[in-house]
């Protein structure tokens, strides 16, 4: 038996619904708000707590049909339900769902009817075969069928009555089984989502210079994991005791000029705020949006599509072309493949039956839709404000906490720096915690730019310190310690520099969600290349799944934003940006551009549509 039905617009509006028992957890709010509504429609199911969720779209009257009902029962008869609930009620209502999408007209004739199909479906499917739903049953279920028993007496209820689930239902366990053994493996096999760099990085002095005007020979050094440094090593890269604090006597100017570009400085807006600057958009980027606003079917933006003509309605058969040029557009902008098929499917959704007005095109409506959902998708669901979220903290008498997170080489410290420089210009008292305790030279490069920062700051407000405690030890420990000397030295704000780490190297992972959990960061930002790929997919994923599972936390955290570094290397291939939102469901507070504490830019959602959408 189902839970509930409901039939709403797809601004949320509830036409009719009907319940058979009452609902815990709103899990239909659920489905609009994190399926609906973050282009995800494109997936077969939804669940949340107890409840399985199904639903169809009519799109020429832009309505949902929704059912739930307990996970743990198998009804066969959703699909047909869903399907003849929604001819019904159409049939019935569609000449008074007009402009304002039937808000205002009574549904209630609709219950009996609606009683009366179900009924009808529950008992036609009482006495079918049931369809399994794991792959094991799925097995079991086509041996029973191909033997005698089954074979003989049901063969003609096979050919008939079953097709319309039982079938269906066994090709998708078999396809879903076939996409977790193969797709997963795919994307972790394909590292090469890389795009290669159309334009090298920015020429500008490398940061890990040590300033002594000869450069270090490598930038790094061979990562030493914990457990192989010798007792030895691990006194000679303590650097606890000896502070040093003689570094401090360079010269600002000296100091500007290697790491910054006074072209690239931010500027302070009508409250005193010193913000960063926007990306800047291509030159003729504004004009070609112009251009794509007023003839998006003739040439510049989206003409990729303009080979495919249009049909009056939309059908599987006019769309899917012209979903598959958009699905491969997408991807060779460096979308995660997986992300581009959700996302087409999505689109898909939410256009099949849709009628076309007068002249408009099958890819004026998938170009339209498919920028709609890109702006949803990119849209920050939570303020960027962090200086706010600071103010807050210094009146509660604690400093804000920020964790930098990510694999290996990503850029997190020298962000992390920029991400200082930024707060420093904002008057903010900083604490940097070096909390990478990890690979030889983490703690010093840290230094470097600590001293250098300080430098640049000898004629603005803000403040920075290192805290530092050599390598070897406990990451979470150092950073407990750094938050309660930063408490009690009244710092607005603590950076904590952690190890990059690789997404399967489950004791690093184990590692860094010990320090979330003992410290309770006020934002785990994780650090990502724009470079990658469908990779984004699997790093982002599985930092997510160590957090939660590792934490030991009844409400354990997640990823609260990111940083997408060289995106000075990427060109328009901005797919990164939309996969690594799109994973996580949460915004890109800034971007990298370059190597010097004034390559730090803010991303806006319009640059990021455009980038994708543009030839
Ligand atoms: N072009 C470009 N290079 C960058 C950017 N951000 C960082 N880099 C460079 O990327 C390299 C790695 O940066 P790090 O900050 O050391 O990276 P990390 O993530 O801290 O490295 P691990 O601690 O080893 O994980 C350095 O050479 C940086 O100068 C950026 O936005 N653009």
């Amino acid at each position: 038996m189902l839970d509930h039905f409901s039939i709403l617009t797809k601004g949320g509006f509830v036409l009719w619904q009907k319940s058979y028992a009452p609902l815990s957890g709103a899990p239909v709010d659920a489905l609009i708000k994190n399926v609906l509504i973050e282009e995800r429609a494109g997936t077969v199911s939804y669940s949340k707590d107890n409840y399985a969720l199904r639903w169809t779209f009519a799109n020429e009257v832009d309505l949902v049909f929704v059912v739930a009902y307990q996970k743990i029962l198998q009804l066969a008869y959703i699909d047909e339900l869903l399907e003849t609930v929604k001819r019904l009620f159409l049939d019935m209502y569609s000449s008074v769902i007009g402009d304002n999408q039937g808000i205002s007209a009574d549904y209630n004739e609709f219950e009996p009817v609606f009683s009366k199909v179900l009924k009808q479906l529950e008992e036609k499917y009482a006495n079918r075969p049931r369809a399994p739903r794991k792959f094991e049953e799925t097995k079991k279920f086509e041996n029973t069928l191909k033997g005698s028993k089954v074979a003989t007496s049901n063969t003609q209820l096979l050919a008939t009555a079953s097709r319309t689930v039982d079938e269906d239902e066994i090709t998708k366990n078999i396809k879903a089984l076939k996409l977790q053994s193969g797709g997963r493996g795919g994307i972790k096999n394909r590292k090469g989502g890389r795009v290669s760099a159309k334009t090298s990085p920015a020429p500008s002095p490398d940061m890990n210079d040590d300033n002594t005007g000869k450069k270090k020979k490598s930038q790094k050094q061979a990562r030493v994991w914990e457990g192989q440094i010798s007792r030895g090593e691990m006194e000679t890269l303590d650097y606890s005791k000896e502070k040093t604090e003689d570094d401090d006597s360079l010269d600002a100017d000296t100091v500007a000029a290697q790491f910054m570009d006074q072209s690239k400085l931010g500027s302070k807006n009508k409250d005193g705020i010193y913000e960063v600057q926007d990306v800047l958009e291509s030159e003729d980027e504004e004009e070609e949006e112009e251009e794509g606003k007023a003839s998006s079917s003739s040439g510049g933006i989206f003409s990729f599509l303009k080979n495919i003509t249009g049909q009056r309605e939309l059908s599987a058969e006019t769309l899917d072309p012209v979903l598959a040029t958009m699905k491969e557009h997408l991807i060779n902008k460096n979308v995660a493949s997986e992300i581009a098929e959700h996302l087409c499917q999505s689109v898909r959704s939410s256009l099949m039956g849709k009628k076309l007005g007068g002249f408009e095109r099958v890819s004026t409506a998938v170009k339209n839709s498919m920028e709609t959902a890109l702006k949803r998708i990119l849209t920050p669901k939570t303020s960027l404000d962090i200086l706010r979220d600071i103010e807050q903290t210094r009146a509660e008498g604690r400093p804000y906490v920020i964790s930098f997170i990510g694999v290996n080489g990503v850029g997190k410290s020298t962000n992390l720096s920029k991400v200082c420089f930024w707060l420093l210009q904002n008057n903010c008292k900083v604490l940097i915690a070096a909390c990478d305790t990890f690979r030889s030279g983490a703690v010093e490069q840290l230094r470097v730019h600590a001293r250098n920062l300080r430098a640049l700051q000898t004629s603005g407000g803000g403040v920075v310190e290192l805290f530092e405690r050599g390598y070897g030890k406990d990451s979470a420990g150092i950073a407990k310690d750094a938050i309660s000397y930063a408490t009690a030295n009244r710092f607005d704000v603590v950076l904590i520099d952690t190890a990059g780490r690789m997404q399967d190297n489950e004791p690093l992972m184990r590692a860094l969600a010990k320090l979330v959990s003992v410290n309770n960061p006020d934002k785990i930002i994780f650090v990502g290349e724009a470079l990658v790929g469908n990779e984004a997919v699997d790093q982002l994923t599985k930092f997510n799944q160590a957090l939660k599972d590792f934490s030991g936390l009844q409400n354990p955290r997640h990823i609260d934003g990111m940083i997408l570094t060289k995106f000075d290397t990427i060109d328009d291939k901005v797919g990164a940006a939309l996969s690594m939102t799109y994973i996580t469901g949460q915004p890109i507070y800034f971007v990298g551009t370059g190597q010097t504490y004034t390559d730090l830019k803010n991303l806006r959602v319009s640059h990021v549509v455009h980038s994708l959408l543009q030839n």
